[in-house]
């Protein structure tokens, strides 16, 4: 794991913005596609706000989120709505969204129409991910039932999980997924995260999902 640190939280958003744009492009380069996750919740908003405007071919890019709470999309906590209101606008407008989410009451009535819908897009060119302090990513919370399915090397490409800390069930790309990404980045922001971070170093993944991801991944980190 790389871990940069910057002086303030705009300086990172504007920084990781600038990077992402760049793999984005080398990315773009290699593929006639290429595939963008990223997380909801509240860290990434301002790194969408400056990364909708950066110059390129957005219409060949498919951005997905990593998770997504089993909410209406019109929610206030759906990470798709969060995505398209704030990522998917000015020249990333042209991009196309990859819902983790359709109107079902349970998302495993779903599942295998999501992952159909996603699977042409694997490995995932750049993937973003934020952490919460109890070091989940995604949606791989620690204690979650079915964790160590979705942590599992074979696991299949989305798995739905109810944690206990949460008010409505997620689904989340599982770890291989997450992990095979070509790029992959890890977003923190303050003095917490970045201690869960430190400690996750030392636990393993059914403790501190985040493990699962760390190997070849750049943490970026503001107080
Ligand atoms: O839907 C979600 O909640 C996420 O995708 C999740 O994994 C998020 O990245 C962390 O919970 C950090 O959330 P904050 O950025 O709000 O601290």
């Amino acid at each position: 794991m790389n871990l940069v640190e910057y002086a303030d939280r705009d300086l990172l958003a504007m920084d990781v913005a600038n990077l992402l744009a760049g793999e984005l492009k080398s990315a773009l380069l290699a593929r006639d596609t290429v595939s963008f996750a990223v997380p909801g919740g509240t860290t990434p908003g301002p790194i969408f706000d400056a990364l909708c405007a950066a110059n390129l071919d957005w219409d060949r890019v498919y951005v997905l989120p990593t998770d997504e709470r089993w909410v209406p999309q019109d929610s206030e906590r759906s990470n798709g709505r969060l995505i398209t209101s704030r990522l998917l606008v000015n020249r990333a407008a042209a991009a196309q969204f990859l819902p983790l989410h359709a109107d079902t009451e349970n998302p495993e009535d779903v599942l295998p129409e999501l992952e159909a819908q996603i699977a042409p897009h694997l490995p995932l060119s750049v993937l973003l991910l934020g952490m919460g302090a109890d070091m989940h990513v995604a949606s791989l919370f620690p204690g979650a039932p079915g964790l160590a399915e979705a942590l599992a090397p074979d696991a299949p490409i989305l798995a739905v999980t109810r944690p206990a800390s949460q008010p409505e069930p997620r689904v989340t790309l599982t770890a291989p997924v997450l992990n095979g990404a070509l790029s992959k980045h890890i977003v923190i922001l303050g003095k917490d995260k970045r201690e869960a971070l430190e400690k996750a170093r030392f636990l393993e993944p059914d403790e501190a999902p985040v493990t699962a991801v760390l190997s070849g991944a750049t943490v970026h980190w503001a107080e």
